[in-house]
């Protein structure tokens, strides 16, 4: 089952979820008769996010009911009628809002499944039809896909780090407003946490629930044992006490005193948590005074601003952690709060209709610049599924017999394919002409194939600090072109 995971959330229609120039570009084109120019875009990253390896793909369940909802209603067409120009005439004619009201999607859309690992330059989602319609997406897709990827791939470092251990997603309260919450609680448990404390997340894609109790209810009651004793009275078989509000060992003795009474009762305390302090000192001794009374299956949670390498620091220093609680840093995507995912024009149908004009966008650096034509993204592997090599390539050229791929920061890195070399194409159609072709798989699908993606990449682009480079080429006919391409369009100034 896939909910429509943007319903709700916003007005009724979200085709004004764009920036203004779309639409004033969307109105140009239309005067120039350009509206129905066929034109490729590609949305694509340039670095992977947290200086790390590779990124987790996601925010397509999000792009396509965004696409198959993409209709003007007359509330956004009076609103759009509203808007003034500079001399007070309205700043689209009425003629063009009719053209609006009467527009319907009918791109094609190719993309790379939720889940999986991608990296630098590889579209994620690439859209092909009407010039105008398929200018007019651009952003809401960056929005959608942008901040889920970046999400998707900080829990997924998370997950790394964490290993086996439980990992629970508790960052609504301090999330970038309600839906960087609920679209961070789904990215999150896509990249592989295991729950979240986020409810409406719960509800709206069946991520599972969970959580403890604040500090508030310990502060509610006259002391820490009986303020225990009142929620496992209420949650006998399904509680998690915080130890840490007055002093974290005598909290740890408290709860064993109250898991005494619960077994005397036959239930049995589910875990502490510890929010403060030095947590790998703190857990140690939690976990020998639980060992010692008896009670060595009650988990030890930890909380208190979190990360992969604080994680990764404290399982060195021998903390005795096994369930971890993640906020903040995990769904504002604290030390890297954007991906730069960008939406670029790469081929525009020539006026005759005789094939394609390939299109670049030039930079001063030559990671800035385009990639001109209709992309596939052909991922090499191993018998055993390892990724090896990615090899961008334009479907609309044939391909030569003997593939070489090209490093496009660096034309002197070149990789030449073994013929045999298994492969899979990575973008698939997800729209044909804006009829939806492809059954979404479930989120808890989404994540299972997130985790065996993650897990195929070699250690080495998985580690955190200088991750190996995967290595992602052109395909050299591509590369020659690019290069042919950026000679023709940048000036040749005298010396
Ligand atoms: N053993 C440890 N090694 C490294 N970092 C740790 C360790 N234990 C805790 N931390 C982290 O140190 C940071 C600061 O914790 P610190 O104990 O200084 O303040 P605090 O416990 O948050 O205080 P407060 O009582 O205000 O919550 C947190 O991000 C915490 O996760
Ligand atoms: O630290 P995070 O990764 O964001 O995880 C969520 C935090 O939210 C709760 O704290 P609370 O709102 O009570 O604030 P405080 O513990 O930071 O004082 C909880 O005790 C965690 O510490
Ligand atoms: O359930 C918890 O322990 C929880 C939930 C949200 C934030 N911090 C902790």
């Amino acid at each position: 089952m896939n909910p429509a995971p943007l319903s709700g959330l916003y007005a009724p229609s979200l085709s004004l979820l764009t920036d203004l120039y779309q639409v004033t570009m969307a109105y140009g084109y239309w005067r120039q008769g350009l509206q129905d120019r066929e034109a490729v875009f590609h949305l694509y990253f340039r670095k992977a996010p947290f200086a790390g390896g590779y990124a987790v793909a996601a925010g397509l369940a999000y792009a396509v009911d965004f696409l198959q909802n993409l209709r003007f209603s007359d509330d956004d067409l009076s609103y759009l009628g509203s808007l003034p120009g500079a001399k007070g005439v309205p700043l689209f004619p009425q003629e063009f809002l009719e053209y609006l009201r009467n527009l319907k999607f009918t791109c094609d859309v190719d993309a790379i499944a939720e889940g999986t690992v991608v990296f630098g330059n590889e579209p994620l989602v690439r859209v092909q039809g009407p010039l105008l319609q398929a200018q007019l997406v651009e952003t809401a897709l960056l929005t959608l896909v942008n901040f889920q990827t970046l999400v998707a791939t900080k829990a997924a470092r998370i997950r790394e780090a964490a290993g086996p251990d439980t990992v629970l997603e508790f960052g609504l309260r301090r999330a970038q407003g309600p839906d960087g919450g609920l679209s961070a609680s789904r990215a999150a448990y896509l990249g592989g946490v295991d729950a979240t404390s986020n409810v409406l997340a719960g509800q709206r894609f069946g991520i599972p629930v969970k959580g403890t109790h604040a500090h508030s209810w310990v502060m509610a009651f006259e002391d820490e044992p009986t303020a225990f004793a009142a929620y496992a009275q209420a949650f006998p078989d399904d509680s998690v006490f915080l130890v840490d509000t007055y002093d974290t060992l005598d909290g740890v003795r408290h709860a064993i005193k109250v898991a005494r009474d619960m077994r005397a009762r036959g239930h049995e305390l589910g875990g502490i948590r510890l929010d403060s302090g030095d947590l790998a000192y703190l857990s140690r001794e939690a976990r020998a005074l639980l060992n010692e009374a008896g009670f060595e299956k009650v988990r030890i949670v930890a909380s208190n601003d979190l990360e992969e390498n604080l994680i990764t620091s404290l399982k060195q220093q021998g903390a005795q952690i096994d369930t971890w609680g993640i906020g903040t840093q995990l769904v504002t995507a604290y030390d890297q709060p954007a991906l730069g995912g960008v939406y670029k024009l790469a081929a525009l149908r020539k006026p005759d209709d005789s094939g394609w004009d390939f299109t670049i966008k030039l930079s001063e650096q030559l990671a800035k610049t385009s990639i001109p034509g209709i992309l596939q993204v052909r991922r090499y592997e191993t018998e055993k599924g390892q990724p090896r090599a990615d090899m961008l390539y334009n479907v609309a050229e044939p391909l030569p017999a003997a593939l070489t791929l090209i490093d496009p920061l660096d034309a002197t890195r070149r990789r030449p394919v073994r013929p045999d070399a298994p492969y899979r194409e990575l973008l698939a159609p997800i729209f044909r002409r804006g009829e939806l072709v492809h059954a979404l798989p479930s989120l808890a699908e989404s994540r299972a194939h997130a985790q065996r993606e993650v897990q195929s990449l070699d250690p080495s682009i998985r580690r955190f600090l200088n991750p190996h480079v995967y290595p992602v080429g052109l395909e050299e006919s591509l590369h020659t072109f690019r290069t042919n391409l950026i000679l023709e369009k940048r000036p040749q100034r005298p010396a």
